[in-house]
């Protein structure tokens, strides 16, 4: 990826330090600290429960931090509601899909397409929002003019369902677009459709965070990976260094 994503090496897009969560006795992310530059593509891995969700939640101000400071171009944004986060170009991917399942799958990006965020970006003039929204399916891979565009969302086969997620993120005209295991779920087929508009994203300049168990298909695109385990980021790198550490393989022992 490094060739064609020129990655910001000045000041960090977002900034991390010591965040911590627990939920009763389980602390689910423990003094996590680490950087983001705009242009990167970085992956977090981890065996199940390590505390990845947990992290895109704190990220994105659906659950608030016990303590610890998140930035964002410069800004702190620790405890902000989502909407506000959102706002400033921030945009997330859910594991758990629920579209507006009676509306149709175009109809589904209305929302973000409403927002604030585009209001501001677009001049208060929005256009056509059922053109722009049929021109976003698209470009994530629906048919132009194919039946599925305008099928109910909620009968959508799950790779249509997936990419409707990756298009929410860019109706809000995101620049930080964190993808919650985007790839669970797809056939090789769907991967290798999705994969490429996921590089072109980066050419585009955005900024990308991907939570993902499919090493494989992660690790062809990503910059860097942040490998947590019980909460606590045990390694940051470059994917093929990342995997030659003990404990990290020690982590995946048995799990994956
Ligand atoms: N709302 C919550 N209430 C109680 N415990 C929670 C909550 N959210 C997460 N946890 C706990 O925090 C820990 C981290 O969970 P999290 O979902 O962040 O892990 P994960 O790495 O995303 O897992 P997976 O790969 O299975 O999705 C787990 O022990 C989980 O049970």
């Amino acid at each position: 990826m490094d060739e064609i994503s020129p990655v910001d090496s000045g000041r960090p897009l977002l900034k991390v330090r010591d965040l911590s969560k627990s939920f009763g006795g389980v602390r689910a992310v423990i003094a996590a600290t680490f950087d983001l530059h705009k242009g990167e593509l970085l992956g977090i891995i981890g065996p199940n429960g390590s505390g990845k969700t947990t992290m895109v939640n704190l990220l994105t101000g659906f659950v608030k931090p016990d303590s610890g400071v998140i930035e964002y171009e410069g800004r702190n944004i620790t405890g902000w509601m989502p909407y506000r986060i959102a706002r400033l170009g921030i945009a997330r991917t859910f594991q758990m899909i629920r579209p507006f399942a009676e509306l149709a799958a175009f109809k589904n990006l209305v929302i973000p397409l409403y927002s604030p965020r585009v209001k501001s970006l677009s001049g208060g003039k929005y256009g056509d929002r059922d053109a722009v929204a049929k021109d976003l399916l698209e470009e994530v891979g629906f048919e132009r003019e194919s039946s599925v565009t305008y099928k109910a969302a909620g009968s959508l086969p799950h790779g249509y369902l997936k990419r409707l997620e990756l298009a929410k993120c860019l109706a809000l005209r995101a620049d930080l677009i964190i993808l919650d295991e985007l790839f669970s779920g797809l056939s090789i087929a769907e991967l290798a459709g999705i994969v490429p508009i996921i590089e072109k994203l980066m050419v585009e300049g955005k900024t990308i965070i991907m939570i993902e168990h499919r090493l494989r298909e992660l690790f062809r695109i990503a910059d860097r990976v942040l490998v947590l385990n019980y909460g606590m980021i045990i390694a940051d790198g470059k994917p093929a260094a990342v995997m030659e550490q003990d404990e990290v393989r020690q982590a995946y022992l048995g799990s994956e």
